[in-house]
């Protein structure tokens, strides 16, 4: 059966988005996999499907790039509040809330999760400054936003090289579910950061990953909120205070529209 699929891009963060509210899409690994290769599929960094929610407008569930399905996506979620008009979307992560604000969508994430056994770590260790290292990269803070991140603050994160220093952090046994890699370091405009995501690699943008770099930030008074995160697709604005739900805001961009044979893969 032909199904109707979005392309859609947060910050150049891109996603293929189907809609499985009227006719269910049965998603497996292998077909995330397949869809998202950028020569074998159409090419994504996450496959996303909207399903009907008993507790939110809409369910959005969500596939990185090695087919791994996973619980958040903060730039995803800009997208399908966009596409859908929802204002509340059921995650893996909780529920998030999102609204139009003009040309750009705002959401709010669930506020940050710190204890190791949330984010979650292998063994108990101090989040605020794990005693880890790999190479330059030292001592990063942990925290789950939904999803689970490191975030390392550098003087330079140009000097980084993240794709060779990404997977063996991501693979760490340290990390029972892998782990998303931020790095950033701190400037008068903001925030300039580098994602190494979970399953996907290095990408233009992770929304997730500037929720909970900012959070740290905040945490570690190397800012204060409201701030940009600026990434190599673009900037989004980060609102947090503790306690409370971490507030983004940015684009989310309709490529375009598409039909595709599902059977044909299997
Ligand atoms: N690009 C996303 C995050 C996607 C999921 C992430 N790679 C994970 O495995 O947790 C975003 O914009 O947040």
């Amino acid at each position: 059966m032909t199904r109707q699929f979005h392309k859609m891009h947060g910050l150049g963060n891109d996603f293929v988005i189907l809609d499985g509210r009227e006719q269910s899409i049965a998603m497996t690994t292998t077909l995330a996999k397949t869809l998202a290769d950028r020569h074998l599929g159409i090419g994504c960094d996450q496959l996303i499907l909207i399903e009907p929610s008993m507790i939110a407008d809409v369910k959005m569930r969500i596939w990185n790039h090695d087919g791994g399905e996973v619980q958040s996506c903060g730039n995803a979620s800009r997208c399908v509040v966009a596409l859908t008009g929802a204002k509340t979307l059921e995650t893996g992560g909780g529920i998030v809330e999102g609204s139009s604000q003009g040309s750009e969508v705002e959401v709010s994430l669930p506020p940050p999760h710190f204890a190791w056994d949330e984010v979650p770590l292998t063994y108990p260790m101090d989040t605020a400054k794990l005693p880890l290292a790999w190479g330059p990269l030292e001592h990063p803070m942990a925290l789950s936003v939904g999803n689970p991140h490191l975030i390392f603050f550098v003087p330079d994160e140009t000097k980084i090289d993240l794709e060779a220093q990404g997977p063996s952090i991501e693979h760490d046994p340290a990390f029972p579910e892998r782990i998303n890699v931020n790095v950033a370091s701190i400037h008068e405009d903001g925030i300039h950061l580098h994602t190494w995501e979970r399953g996907a690699g290095l990408t233009l943008a992770c929304g997730t990953g500037a929720c909970a770099t900012a959070v740290a930030a905040i945490v570690q008074k190397k800012a204060t909120s409201p701030v940009k995160v600026h990434m190599r697709g673009g900037a989004l604005t980060i609102s947090w205070a503790q306690g409370e739900p971490i507030r983004m805001r940015g684009g989310a961009t309709l490529v375009f529209k598409g039909e595709i044979e599902l059977e044909q893969f299997g």
